[in-house]
């Protein structure tokens, strides 16, 4: 069943605000996978509970670990074995469906596997074959796609395996992130078009690191994770950058300034790429101590750009040059059509439907900003359409975003953090 609408807020007034966020999504699943078959006892401080962290939390459960809030804040994690014939439930959650199989494989019996009816339709299938490749035995209907049960067999052979991750780099991240607890490790050798999102994988990578185990990431398209146990972590959650994109981008938009407390001086984070596009369109940008201030006092321009590398940021992005005063041109995001939606045709459609002119490419979007009339942005179960909606919505009043509580997939507060920065205290706008 589909949300409420609302009615984004606009505003004359420039903002000026500090936005406090929560945690990283993708770095709050990774160290949830990662804990979940550590040596002992594992504390994620400040994680992000969302739709996706919480359907990892399930996940796991499932799995047989064990997750517990401790002091209001933190999550304490404790390894466990799965019991019974678990289901996990993947939501629409990239990191479930494809960091979570692996270390199925290692469960004693079977795990099933389903999720949202789009999550059926994102891509799994070279993910599927790679684990088969390692020795897994997976049940599917032939699609590569959600539904599909793992056999677990208690252990996974591992060894070598090549796999074409050009549509995903969670493909890559996933057979990393279980591999220290293949009898063989793993090393993963891509081959195909280039890999998108790098960041993360250096982020996945990081991460093993943490948690001692032994990556060689030196050559490109090769990965090599070591055979061998786990350290329990204990790791602080940094904000989540792509989350902070929208309120960024409220700075410009109404040339004003957003401070983001606690953006980290060093991050494998994609979403710290936000920095150098407001930059580029126009924006003061500055990273101090006190977090990270944009602010604008004059109108933006378009930008060139290749996401290739941060292509979370697309949405958000793609709404500020449909307001900006010239084209701009986004490229290297091919793979993002099979995001949580065609993200292309969606943002093709919804900006389109506004007054833009928008031209999708074979991999990315050309935009030629027009005045813009209010209309019902649609978001398509899409998290990030929904942050791109708000941020049209500050300078077109009236602009009603269509089932909104789709945002909470990794951020359940948009809302109310939204109405904060602009001053009004309170979720406004819902219609229904
Ligand atoms: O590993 C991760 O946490 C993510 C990797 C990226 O996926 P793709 O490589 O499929 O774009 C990114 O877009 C997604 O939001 C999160
Ligand atoms: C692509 C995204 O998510 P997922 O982890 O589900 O792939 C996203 O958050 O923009």
């Amino acid at each position: 069943m589909p949300s409420p609408d609302w009615t984004c807020p606009a505003t004359t007034e420039p903002v000026d605000a500090v936005v406090d966020l929560p945690g990283s999504k993708s770095l709050t699943n990774r160290f949830l996978v990662l804990a979940a078959r550590a040596s002992g006892v594992s504390r994620l401080r400040s994680p992000l509970r969302s739709r996706d962290t919480l359907l990892m939390v399930g996940a796991l459960r499932g799995l047989g670990a064990e997750v517990e809030e401790v002091d209001g804040d933190d999550w304490l994690v404790t390894p466990g074995e799965t019991q019974g014939e678990p289901l996990v439930d993947c939501g629409l959650a990239g990191t479930v469906m494809r960091f979570v199989p692996p270390l199925a494989a290692l469960a004693h019996g079977p795990v099933h596997f389903d999720g949202d009816p789009q999550a059926r339709t994102r891509p799994m299938g070279p993910a599927l074959e790679a684990m088969r490749a390692l020795g897994v035995r997976i049940d599917d209907d032939g699609r590569g796609a959600l539904p599909f049960t793992v056999r677990g067999a208690g252990s996974v052979r591992g060894g070598a395996v090549t796999l074409d991750a050009s549509a995903s780099s969670q493909f890559i991240s996933a057979l990393l992130l279980s591999g220290p607890h293949y009898d063989h490790g793993v090393t993963i050798h891509h081959d195909g078009k280039p890999v998108p999102s790098q960041p993360h994988i250096d982020m996945t990578v990081e991460a093993l690191r943490d948690a001692g185990a032994d990556v060689d990431d030196t050559e490109p398209n090769l990965w090599r994770v070591e055979p061998g146990p786990l350290n329990p972590l204990d790791v602080q959650i940094e904000p989540d950058l792509s989350n902070a994109a929208p309120f960024l981008a409220a700075a410009l938009v109404t040339r004003g300034r957003v401070r983001v407390p606690g953006w980290p001086q060093h991050t494998t984070q994609a979403g710290d790429e936000i920095r150098d596009i407001l930059d580029e369109m126009g924006a003061d940008v500055s990273l101090a101590r006190d977090g990270l201030t944009v602010s604008a006092v004059d109108g933006f321009g378009g930008v060139d750009v290749d996401l290739h590398d941060a292509s979370e940021l697309t949405p958000v992005v793609a709404a500020l040059a449909a307001l900006a005063e010239g084209p701009s041109l986004i490229r290297g995001v091919a793979h993002i059509r099979g995001h949580e939606t065609d993200r292309l045709a969606a943002l093709a459609r919804e900006l389109g439907a506004l007054g833009a002119i928008v031209t999708e490419t074979e991999d990315g979007l050309h935009i030629t900003p027009r005045p813009l009339s209010p209309t019902t942005f649609h978001t398509y179960a899409d998290h990030r359409m929904v942050m791109a909606g708000a941020v049209i919505g500050l300078a077109v009043p009236g602009v009603v975003v269509e089932d909104v509580d789709t945002v909470a997939k990794t951020l359940p507060t948009f809302t109310t953090l939204w109405a904060g920065m602009l001053g009004r205290h309170r979720a406004e706008g819902r219609t229904a």
